[in-house]
């Protein structure tokens, strides 16, 4: 194995004790725990890793930062990579609410999938990001017409479109993640850190929306 790939897997390894630990803190307090996950291509360790500590895990529920409103078959569904890669091993004990309903679109589907995470725990013990090259994070991207809307609405959940992604989404709005007890940005790669050290530097969220998250404690997972 390359360094690079030892390094990520220690980093997923690393974040999932991190996120258990916080699951089993709030769980000792309270009936369930809320477990928010991003979708796209890194998580996918971490998910694995995760899936095999033990905590309690049928007081857990999981969702997703955003999805793309695609069906659960398709290579793009963010269920379809939690279902293969988190609810596994232990954590198959763990509930998921999916972010998709039959809808044709997100329009159609939000006000169901409003009411359908109403009754999760609030706020959620741990929402996990991850971040884009183009700095947008859940489905908060730059070129977006409801980025405005992402970051200053109080509802739960907005459909978006953006030009550079080729699917129609749903995303948690930024009020709602922001809530969450604790945040962990996980991202891999020189050019992500240079994004992240960018956002950091500036202040201009339209153009970064991962600068949204940076007013509370980050926790920041980054490996090579
Ligand atoms: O569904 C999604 O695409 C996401 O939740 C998204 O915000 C993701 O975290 C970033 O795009 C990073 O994706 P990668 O890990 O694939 O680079």
């Amino acid at each position: 194995m390359s360094d690079s790939v030892n390094a990520r897997q220690r980093l997923a390894e690393s974040l999932a004790e991190a996120v258990a630990a916080a699951l089993r803190a709030d769980l000792a307090e309270q009936d369930r725990a809320l477990l928010i996950v991003s979708g796209g291509l890194t998580p996918l360790a971490f998910f694995e890793a995760l899936s095999t500590l033990e905590l309690d895990w049928e007081r857990v529920d999981v969702t997703l930062a955003d999805e793309r409103w695609v069906d659960e078959s398709s290579d793009d569904s963010n269920t379809r990579l939690v279902k293969r890669h988190l609810l596994r091993e232990r954590a198959a004990q763990a509930r998921f609410v999916p972010l998709t309903t039959a809808d044709a679109t997100p329009e159609e589907g939000v006000a169901a999938l409003e009411k359908s995470v109403a009754g999760l725990s609030w706020p959620a013990s741990v929402v996990i990001l991850g971040m884009g090259s183009d700095g947008h994070t859940a489905s908060l991207f730059p070129d977006s017409p409801q980025l405005k809307d992402g970051l200053t609405t109080e509802a739960a959940l907005l459909a978006v479109h953006a030009p550079s992604v080729p699917q129609p989404r749903i995303s948690f709005s930024r009020h709602r993640l922001a809530q969450a007890k604790r945040h962990f940005v996980h991202l891999t790669g020189a050019e992500k850190r240079a994004v992240f050290a960018k956002a950091l530097a500036g202040d201009e969220v339209f153009e970064a929306p991962i600068r949204a998250f940076m007013d509370a404690p980050l926790s920041l997972y980054w490996a090579p």
